[in-house]
């Protein structure tokens, strides 16, 4: 038996049947030249009867592909053989894919045909096909349903009509790993003939089993599986092409066979279907999903940290991702949390100061879901300033503002330690707060510049406030960061107003003392 398994990718034939997946000519040949470029076997391009449009573009594909075989849809129809042909001529390896059903309810009720019938259009349709190229595929429609009896039967006169693969398809996702690992068995010791074809299976997920299914029925024997990039296909999809390549590579001490598949073109070649069908990829998707290879929770972060496979049984790399990614967020732990900040060129002076500013880190990410560099060099320069040097820190901060009334602030700060409330109106809400720290400070300082600058994205994002203040031909700049921006700007007010202080003998500031 072949230790070489056929990756067979179908995205731009059962993809495009997901409702909304469909894809123009040009398109086609863009995720046919990826899926070159990821090696794949065999790039079934689309159903050419189908469609005028869908014959171009298989003619397209075969025209732009040379290394991989394109391939080519038709029911057990001359005139869909015929065309399929048509299409496929510039290829430089063309299949023809032929398929009738072959379960009890779909030759009764859709074909309205009896089993002796469809055998008769199965072999003729097989016959037909070979006489335009000699790489001919026949599925049995629907064989999970379908009497094994009955399979074993067409299956044996198809290949003696010269089908060169027998694709067994799980089309309405029925199937169960175990039985259906055990039907290709079955198939594959009572077909006489069986060894003059490649086995093959065509798993839907109706389930969420076609991979399983899939995997379940290289181990029995199969050594094609056909797939889609993202797991696209009609209704719940077909079996996701990383999975399966992933899983065989993964786990080659159980699969006696592997792919030809250059792996680090996988998402690449994912996130180029996502975008041209609009079918976004789950965060949480094996493989390809943003999440596959990101580590929020310290316990986890710690351990990739010191030894990457304590949690991770692929290398992002070797999918095609840049790296594995440790994202800081309120599961994370110190040693998350210091690596990061050392990869920003910060470094703790003590293991108080990095306690503070992983207590305040914390404290951000209970306020907001994903905490990026520049939230952390925002809250480490707040740290930094305030360790040990303030003198005013802020207590509390309240403001009304609505609509046709002036914004009123009120406003607690601790200076040396005793706190000082007052209240104060202003043209806007920073305007009242800054009024309202001066009542209480009176400080004397010329505001010489204020920003506010978005950091991080969202609805939640932290805001970053600086301003300017003179005093005496001194000038300091004072930062603070919130995700409300109020608050930051009265922060960063204070910070500044610390900033002059800093130095000074310790005296409570009374009003125009700083
Ligand atoms: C499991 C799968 O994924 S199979 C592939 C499914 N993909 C598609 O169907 C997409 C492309 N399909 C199409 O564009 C159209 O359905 C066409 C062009 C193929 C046919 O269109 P129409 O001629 O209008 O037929 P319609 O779609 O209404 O019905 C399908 C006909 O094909 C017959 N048929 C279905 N499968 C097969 C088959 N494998 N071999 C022979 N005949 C078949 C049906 O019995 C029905 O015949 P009837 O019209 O005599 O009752
Ligand atoms: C055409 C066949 C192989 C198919 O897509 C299916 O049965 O799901
Ligand atoms: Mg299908």
């Amino acid at each position: 038996m072949s230790d070489r398994l056929i990756i067979f990718d179908t995205t731009l034939r059962d993809g495009e049947q997901s409702p909304g997946a469909s894809m123009t000519r040009d398109e086609k040949v863009r995720i046919a030249k990826a899926l070159e470029r990821l090696r794949v076997d065999v790039i079934e391009a689309g159903f050419p009867i189908a469609s005028p449009g869908d014959f171009e573009a298989v003619q397209a594909v075969a025209e732009a592909v040379r290394e991989s075989t394109v391939c080519g849809l038709a029911r057990a129809k001359d005139a869909d053989i015929d065309r399929a042909a048509e299409a496929l001529r510039p290829a430089a390896r063309a299949r023809i894919h032929t398929f009738i059903a072959t379960s009890p309810i779909h030759m009764r009720e859709k074909l309205r045909l009896e089993p002796d019938e469809v055998v008769a259009h199965a072999v003729r349709a097989v016959r037909r096909a070979r006489r335009y190229t000699d790489d001919v595929e026949f599925s049995p429609e629907d064989a999970g349903r379908s009497e094994p009896d009955f399979l074993c039967r067409i299956l044996e006169a198809v290949i003696a009509a010269g089908a060169t693969t027998v694709n067994i398809p799980d089309t309405v996702g029925y199937a169960l790993p175990d039985q259906f690992g055990a039907l290709i068995a079955e198939l594959m010791a009572r077909v006489p003939n069986a060894d003059k074809a490649v086995w093959s299976v065509h798993c839907h997920n109706d389930l969420g089993l076609a991979v399983a299914n899939s995997l379940a029925a290289v181990l029995a024997g199969a050594r094609q599986v056909e797939c889609t990039i993202n797991g696209l296909g009609e209704r719940a999809g077909n079996a996701a092409l990383e999975e399966v390549v992933m899983a065989v590579r993964t786990r080659q001490d159980r699969f006696p066979c592997d792919t030809g598949i250059d792996t680090r073109q996988i998402v690449p070649c994912s996130r180029l279907v996502a975008s041209i069908t609009g079918f976004p990829v789950q965060p949480n998707k094996a493989v390809v999903g943003a999440n596959a290879f990101a580590h929020e929770s310290g316990i986890h972060q710690d351990g990739v940290l010191k030894k990457r496979e304590t949690y991770e049984i692929m290398r992002a790399e070797d999918v095609g991702w840049s790296a594995n990614r440790i994202v800081l967020g309120k599961h994370s732990g110190r040693n998350a949390f210091r690596t990061r900040l050392r990869e920003l060129g910060i470094e703790f002076d003590s293991e108080e100061a990095l306690n503070e500013a992983f207590a305040r880190f914390k404290e951000l990410a209970d306020k907001k879901h994903e905490i990026y560099d520049e939230d952390l060099q925002a809250l480490v320069s707040e740290t930094a300033v305030v360790t040990g040097q303030e003198r005013l820190r802020l207590v509390y901060l309240r403001v009304c503002s609505e609509t046709g009334e002036t914004p009123e602030a009120t406003v607690t700060v601790a200076v040396d330690g005793e706190e000082r409330t007052a209240t104060a109106r202003g043209d806007g809400p920073v305007d009242a707060s800054f009024r309202a720290i001066e009542s209480i400070v009176a400080s004397g300082t010329e505001l010489l510049l204020y920003s506010v600058n978005s950091i991080t994205t969202g609805t939640d994002a932290q805001g970053e406030v600086t301003v300017r203040l003179r005093k005496n031909g001194r000038v300091v700049n004072g930062q603070g960061a919130d995700t409300d921006i109020v608050i930051a700007s009265a922060k960063s007010y204070i910070n500044a107003l610390n900033r002059i202080l800093q130095g000074e003998p310790k005296t409570h500031p009374q009003a125009g003392d700083v």
